[in-house]
């Protein structure tokens, strides 16, 4: 077992390059969701602290030290931070696991990615100097004309407790790189490893207010920030309600808004891949993988009835095969889910399925052998129609549901029967079918036959109820830049639209 002792240091709010305690001088206790132990607290900003944040962003963006700077000189500050990441990475890594209940060996390997979002996105400022000034041409003689990229402005970046770090950063770093001053927002239900990042961006020397961190609650914190005049733009990842709230607020100002919400993603299993093994474990991987508490999961297995039984048998052995446990325990692969009220909800939707009528074939309950924590057994649940919750609502835990189809136009009805838009997998060898579900899922993300890989270049995000605007990729830096025309006219002779006085 990792050491469990690691320190967790009493933050404060990181606001204009300094820890500073917020306003109201209000905490919020930080619990171990694998021992329900408070092992610390954040502090809890409000409105004033938005204020004073928004305030040192907005210096930072005026002060030459930021706003003024190269791509190339901001890439140094990113690859600066990513280095520090990755020299703390042990430490970071276990925070993160005490904090969220994510595995050692998940947490391990978010930092990586944390780390590797944050050069790529240095890489892509560096580039941004060749792209910052784009001449048009016209073909006219008297007008010049060219295209600026520039930074937003002062941005808003809320984001969930599910990769706590990790989804930050999808924002924090192509934010940066973009030349905007940023405040993050991060969950209340998991805040260390970002106040951690405060601490790096001071150790690196970041220019004060370029990045500020303010932990508190949603709608204490994340309200104000949301509906702030001098926020340019909020950047949001989380749950189908806040998200329209937040979008609500921003309409009031016409701010814009990106939105990563939550998704029903499918599977669909065909019976002519070669190895049912392969296919079962991504299947799984596509669900418990962070205990299934990932946007993109896919929830809903659809399999062809005539390898229906032989792949949930597979299924079932792989599952019976995953060590539950503490999340620092060595080999853990399937932690707590991340609090009190996560743990309710996830078991209600089970015991509501089963009262809708649907079959528990494995899971459904606590782990016998944890007595104490928020561990939900991985769970497979069969008999599932179309109108029960389980196969419409997001449980953001580990719970699969399965149906079956015969033929495919069967499988892409069932696997765009949700309102959500976020990912859709397709195991098959046949080409000419992936090639038919690439087009007929109604999705942001298409797997073929895999589940869940991701990568910084690629854009991250969905359609329908899943959201709009994307993480990630050259899309992540757009969208923190704002595309200026500038039109010069460049001739030597008057307009001539109006009659000259001058000829009367
Ligand atoms: N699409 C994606 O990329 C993606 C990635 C991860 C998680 N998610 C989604 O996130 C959800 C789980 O995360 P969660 O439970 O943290 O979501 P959540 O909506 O409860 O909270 C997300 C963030 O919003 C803040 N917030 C809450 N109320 C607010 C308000 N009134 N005004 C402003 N901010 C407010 C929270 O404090 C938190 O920082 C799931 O639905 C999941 O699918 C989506
Ligand atoms: N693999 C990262 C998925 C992020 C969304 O929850
Ligand atoms: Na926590």
């Amino acid at each position: 077992m990792a050491n469990r002792n690691v320190p967790i240091s009493r933050r404060q709010l990181y606001i204009g390059g300094e820890w500073r305690e917020p306003v109201k001088k209000n905490r919020i206790p930080i619990i171990n969701p694998a021992t329900e132990e408070i092992i610390g607290d954040i502090p809890a900003a409000t409105a004033e602290d938005v204020d004073i944040a928004v305030e040192a962003a907005r210096k930072a963006i005026a002060r030459d030290d930021w706003g003024s700077t190269t791509g190339a000189q901001r890439a140094k500050y990113l690859r600066a931070i990513a280095a520090k990441v990755l020299e703390k990475k042990s430490v970071l890594a276990t925070l993160e696991s005490l904090d969220s209940g994510k595995t050692l060996f998940e947490s391990a390997a978010d930092m990586d990615d944390v780390a590797g979002c944050f050069e790529y996105y240095a890489d892509l400022a560096e580039a941004l100097d060749s792209r910052r000034k784009t001449p048009v041409n016209l073909n006219s003689d008297s007008f010049k004309t060219y295209v600026l990229r520039e930074p937003l402005g002062v941005v808003g970046l809320i984001t969930p407790w599910n990769y706590p770090l990790l989804m930050a950063i999808w924002k924090v770093a192509p934010a940066l790189a973009a030349g905007c001053a940023a405040i993050l927002k991060p969950s209340e239900l998991a805040s260390v490893t970002c106040l951690e990042l405060g601490e790096i961006c001071r150790e690196i020397g970041l220019p004060s207010g370029a990045l500020n961190i303010l932990t508190g609650l949603g709608p204490e914190a994340g309200g104000p920030l949301a509906s702030h005049p001098h926020v340019d733009k909020i950047s949001f990842t989380g749950s189908g309600p806040t998200g329209s709230k937040i979008m609500t607020a921003a309409a009031q100002l016409v701010k814009p808004v990106s939105l990563e919400l939550g998704g029903k993603s499918p599977i669909v299993v065909f019976d002519d891949i070669d190895n049912l093994d392969i296919a079962a474990e991504w299947t799984l991987f596509g669900i418990f993988a962070n205990t299934g508490q990932v946007c993109s999961a896919t929830s809903r297995l659809i399999v062809q009835e005539s390898i229906a039984s032989a792949f949930l048998d597979r299924l079932l052995k792989w599952t019976k095969n995953i060590k539950i446990s503490d999340p620092l325990e060595e080999d853990c692969k399937l932690g707590p889910v991340v609090s009190a009220g996560q743990y309710e909800k996830v078991l209600k939707f089970i015991s509501n399925a089963k009262s809708e009528g649907a079959t528990i074939l494995y899971g459904g309950k606590r782990p016998q052998h944890l007595k104490k924590g928020y561990y939900v057994q991985p769970t497979i649940i069969t008999d599932v129609n179309t109108s029960m919750e389980i196969w419409k609502e997001e449980v953001f835990g580990p719970v699969l549901c399965v149906k079956t189809f015969k033929t495919e136009e069967e499988a892409i009805e069932l696997a765009n029967d949700t309102k959500y838009g976020l990912a859709a997998a397709v195991m098959s060898k046949d080409v000419k079918r992936c090639e038919r579900f690439t087009k007929a899922f109604q999705t942001g993300i298409i797997w073929i036959n895999c589940s869940q890989p991701t990568f910084n270049q690629l854009p991250w995000g969905g359609k329908k109820r899943s959201g709009f605007g994307r993480d990630l990729g050259e899309w992540g830096l757009e969208s923190f830049l704002n595309i200026k025309q500038v039109t010069e006219y460049t001739s030597a002779e008057p307009w001539a639209f109006y009659k000259s006085p001058s000829r009367n």
